[in-house]
């Protein structure tokens, strides 16, 4: 229930504000948009060109919090409401992005557009008018880990000095640049840059999300189902797509890539501190992302095929793995993050936020989810006979 009365961490009554949600019917922004609703008196402004996620919180019109949803059908590339919409909120919040890694090598022009100069009229719009912005930035400005460039045998590489990432001292990394695959990364860099410095020289109030590989229902698509048949998803789409369809789980470079992955309902809390607690949150530059939970995305592949074998009741393939190459799978220009463990020690202090669930747990709800909302449709598009 939306309450009233709410405080803030330090005990002040949190007034109810208007908030354009940039990039809202995406897979963060329906997380976001839920708990807003369900549990803030706060009104939205949603933005976005297509609403499918969120369609459960537009109709019908008589829900509870209809009078504090408003759906703009709009591209932010190209639209004259975007500044009239930032100046009728208090706060902005831009999660809109190019932001699948098999667009960053094949599609670096957009990504590059989407990530940087479509961003800019949203930062000058917040600078401009004195609004305060939420941006997401990303993990992947860290890149590669300075202990990936030791040799393989030093003992260096144990010393979380060499790892970890620290949002005010971990430099930025990224490989050259015929490896297209950091243009996004790049362009996320040099617009946390412009918002720091729009900061500094004009008092634009800012907050920085750098989200650690945030994973639940409704991230991405099923290839074929509700997105294109030849489209490649982020790995948790990738790896649920080959779970129901019964097909071995494709690992990129033999699946030596590290990540620590966090459930989207604790990483939303975290959202929500910031945009209920503005004096502990502007200005800061903050890591999002569960530190407990790394694997190999070899061992990702085998707890999801374990986690799938109890939620869906079916036994796992014989061999539920196959290695792929990187070019073979996301063509020329590809690279990787070798390791992304974030330090917590900014959120933790600013806003007493960790996260709470495991990774086994947060595969097991999100993999129930998975089997109830696709097993059946996969079932009927394989069953048919496929024209030669
Ligand atoms: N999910 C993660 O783990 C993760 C990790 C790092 C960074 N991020 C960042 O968080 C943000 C949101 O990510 P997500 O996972 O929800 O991605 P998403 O693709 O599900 O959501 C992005 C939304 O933005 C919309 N959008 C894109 N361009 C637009 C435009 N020109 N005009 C209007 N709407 C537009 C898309 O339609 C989409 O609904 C992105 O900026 C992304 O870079 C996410
Ligand atoms: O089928 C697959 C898909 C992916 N992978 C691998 O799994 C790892 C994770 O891949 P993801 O597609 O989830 O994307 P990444 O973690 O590399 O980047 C993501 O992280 C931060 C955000 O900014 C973006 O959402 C995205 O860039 C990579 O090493 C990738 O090569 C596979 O081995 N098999």
């Amino acid at each position: 229930m939306a309450t009233v009365n709410r405080v803030d961490l330090d005990g002040r009554q949190i007034k109810p504000m208007t908030i354009c949600m940039i990039g809202a019917g995406g897979f963060i922004g329906s997380h976001l948009c839920e708990k807003i609703l369900y549990e803030t008196p706060h009104k939205i402004l949603a933005l976005d060109v297509y609403n499918d996620k969120i369609k459960h919180l537009l109709e019908p019109e008589t829900l509870t919090w209809a009078d504090r949803i408003q759906f703009h059908r709009l591209n932010i590339k190209h639209d004259s409401r975007l500044e009239g919409l930032i100046k009728m909120s208090d706060l902005t919040i831009n999660l809109a992005a190019i932001c699948t890694p098999a667009d960053y090598n094949t599609r670096p022009l957009d990504t590059i557009y989407s990530n940087f100069i479509d961003a800019l009229p949203v930062v000058k719009y917040c600078s401009e008018n004195n609004k305060r912005l939420i941006h997401f930035s990303t993990c992947e400005v860290y890149g590669k880990t300075i202990g990936s460039f030791l040799p393989k045998d030093s003992p260096l590489r144990q010393d979380p000095a060499y790892y970890i990432l620290k949002e005010d001292e971990s430099p930025c990394i990224f490989g050259p640049i015929e490896k297209q695959r950091w243009s996004y990364a790049c362009a996320k860099q040099l617009i946390e840059r412009l918002i720091y410095a729009e900061g500094a020289e004009n008092g634009l109030e800012f907050t920085i999300v750098r989200p650690f590989n945030w994973i639940g229902p409704r991230m991405d698509f099923i290839p074929g189902i509700d997105g294109p048949s030849e489209g490649v998803p982020r790995v948790l789409a990738c790896f649920s797509n080959a779970l129901l369809r019964r097909e071995p789980l494709k690992l990129v470079d033999g699946g030596q890539s590290q990540r620590t992955f966090v459930y989207i309902k604790d990483a939303i809390e975290a959202v929500l501190l910031m945009i209920e607690n503005p004096a502990r949150a502007s200005g800061h530059i903050f890591n999002v992302g569960n530190p407990h939970n790394e694997v190999t995305v070899r061992q990702l592949a085998e707890m999801m095929t374990e986690v799938y074998s109890k939620v869906s009741g079916e036994a796992a393939l014989d061999v539920p793995t196959v290695d792929i190459s990187s070019k073979e799978f996301y063509g020329e220009g590809y690279d990787d993050s070798d390791k992304r463990i974030p330090d917590m020690t900014i959120i933790d202090r600013q806003l007493g936020w960790n996260p709470k669930t495991s990774l086994w747990d947060l595969l097991e709800s999100t993999l129930t989810y998975q089997h109830r909302t696709y097993a059946e449709a996969i079932k009927k598009v394989m069953a048919k006979p496929t024209s030669s």
